[in-house]
């Protein structure tokens, strides 16, 4: 096989209201509105494991039984302990999955992409895999 990285993502999506108050009076993002977000979570590993996968998809699915109990028709404001950005939700994700997930056999969260259903995209690559 040629040398090189393998990726693997999985997608969720969940409807959320949020209001950005740190904005100017008149700013429509300061007023309460919603959106239907999506998550894209990569993982990466440089060797695979059998059967010959970088981890089973279903590795991450508790983070979208996560985002369903937790976020799914909430407000993100109360939600997150930040203002609910796309930034701060892409990290706010990225940081959950470094708690809750079990990366360490050899792959690791790469990168949290969010989409608030726009043209626009955040996403956050954390800077190294944290230590076990
Ligand atoms: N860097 C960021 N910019 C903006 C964020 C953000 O989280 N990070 N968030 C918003 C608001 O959530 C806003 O609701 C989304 O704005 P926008 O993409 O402009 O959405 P619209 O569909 O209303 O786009 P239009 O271009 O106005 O049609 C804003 N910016
Ligand atoms: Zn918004």
């Amino acid at each position: 096989m040629p040398a090189g990285t393998y990726r693997i993502s999985r997608r969720f999506r969940f409807a959320a209201a949020h209001r950005l108050s740190g904005l100017p009076d008149g700013h429509k993002c300061r007023r309460v509105h919603g959106h239907t977000w999506t998550v894209r979570v990569t993982v990466v590993a440089r060797d695979l494991v059998d059967p010959g996968w970088v981890v089973d998809f279903a590795a991450l699915t508790p983070l979208g039984r996560y985002l369903d109990d937790n976020v799914d028709h909430r407000d993100l404001t109360e939600v997150l302990p930040v203002s609910p950005t796309a930034e701060h939700l892409a990290a706010w994700v990225a940081d959950w999955c470094h708690r809750h997930l079990e990366p360490g056999r050899g792959w690791w969260l790469e990168s949290v992409v969010v989409d608030e259903g726009g043209d626009s995209t955040v996403e956050f690559r954390p800077d190294r895999e944290p230590a076990r």
